[in-house]
């Protein structure tokens, strides 16, 4: 069985995955705190939803999906009754393999898993590290839990938290280009609703070519910019205004806020 420990946003995003991707809801299990988060994803989802004692008890895979600063709290709560054997996989961002293995029986094979909201419709970015614990077998696991709802990656541990900085956090920072070029349309004196369609269709147009054309995004990008053309009078701006660099830097300041997040 499978535990899904504080089923929120990615929890069960992972836990909807999990049952598209074939598996029956009677080998899923999940636990919440409140009641009514319990008794909405029990609907929803036709699962048992438990306690954290009772999972950890039970289930041979634990995904612990609380926010990193609850991790702590969690791991007081189970870590003694957790059997050796068994394996736990942590989806938050920041705390360390190490932080979860001196809370559990010493042997706990953990693995350590950072993914993404797209999750959600089966193309997300999971990137996956071994504790001192696990092994080949628990990556395995970890890769058959995942690879179902998108690409699975494995990394040294020490990439983790850029890793976070650049593929977990990596929808947002695309979400956020999305919505200051709709208010470039607004801008132009476009309707929200056009503006907002002519955005996204050339997004999902850019990600798909970007995926399967094998091409790098530089010649990509050179295929737009005509000489003496519109995009390079864009292009220049975003040069002029140091786009290139803020991203750099935005994406390093991600990365050091994980690391700040593994000491609580
Ligand atoms: N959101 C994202 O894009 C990504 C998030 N992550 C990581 O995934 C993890 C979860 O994030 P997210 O899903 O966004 O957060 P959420 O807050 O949506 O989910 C966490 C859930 O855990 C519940 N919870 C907290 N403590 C306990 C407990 N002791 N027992 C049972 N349930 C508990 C919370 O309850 P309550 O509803 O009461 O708060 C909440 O429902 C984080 O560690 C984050 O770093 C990783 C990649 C991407
Ligand atoms: O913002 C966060 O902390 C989480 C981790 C990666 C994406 N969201």
């Amino acid at each position: 069985m499978i535990a899904i420990l504080g089923a929120g946003k990615m929890g069960e995003a992972l836990l909807s995955g999990v049952l598209r991707a074939g598996r029956r809801p009677a080998e899923l299990a999940a636990t919440a705190r409140r009641e009514e988060r319990a008794a909405l994803l029990r609907e929803r989802y036709g699962i048992e939803i438990t306690t954290n004692v009772a999972a950890a008890r039970t289930a041979d895979t634990l995904v612990l999906a609380v926010k990193p600063q609850d991790m702590g709290v969690l791991l007081e709560e189970i870590g003694p009754h957790v059997p050796p054997g068994h394996l736990v996989i942590s989806m938050a961002a920041g705390i360390t393999s190490a932080f979860i293995e001196a809370r559990l029986p010493e042997g706990v094979p953990v693995v350590r898993v950072m993914s993404n909201t797209p999750v959600h419709v089966d193309e997300a970015m999971s990137v996956i590290s071994a504790g001192s614990h696990a092994g080949e077998e628990h990556l395995k696991l970890a890769e058959e839990l995942l690879s179902p709802v998108g690409k699975v990656l494995r990394i040294p541990e020490s990439l983790q938290d850029g890793a976070t900085a650049l593929s977990g956090s990596g929808p947002a920072y695309f979400y956020y280009l999305v919505e200051a070029m709709v208010d470039a349309g607004i801008l132009l004196g476009m309707p929200r609703a056009a503006a907002l369609e002519m955005v996204v269709q050339s997004a999902v147009g850019a990600a798909v070519m970007l995926r399967d054309s094998g091409e790098h995004p530089v010649l990509l990008r050179e295929a737009v910019t005509s000489p003496g053309g519109t995009t390079i009078a864009a292009i220049r701006e975003l040069e002029r205004h140091g786009v290139r660099a803020a991203v750099l830097e935005a994406i390093e300041a991600a990365r050091n806020r994980g690391r700040e997040l593994a000491g609580g």
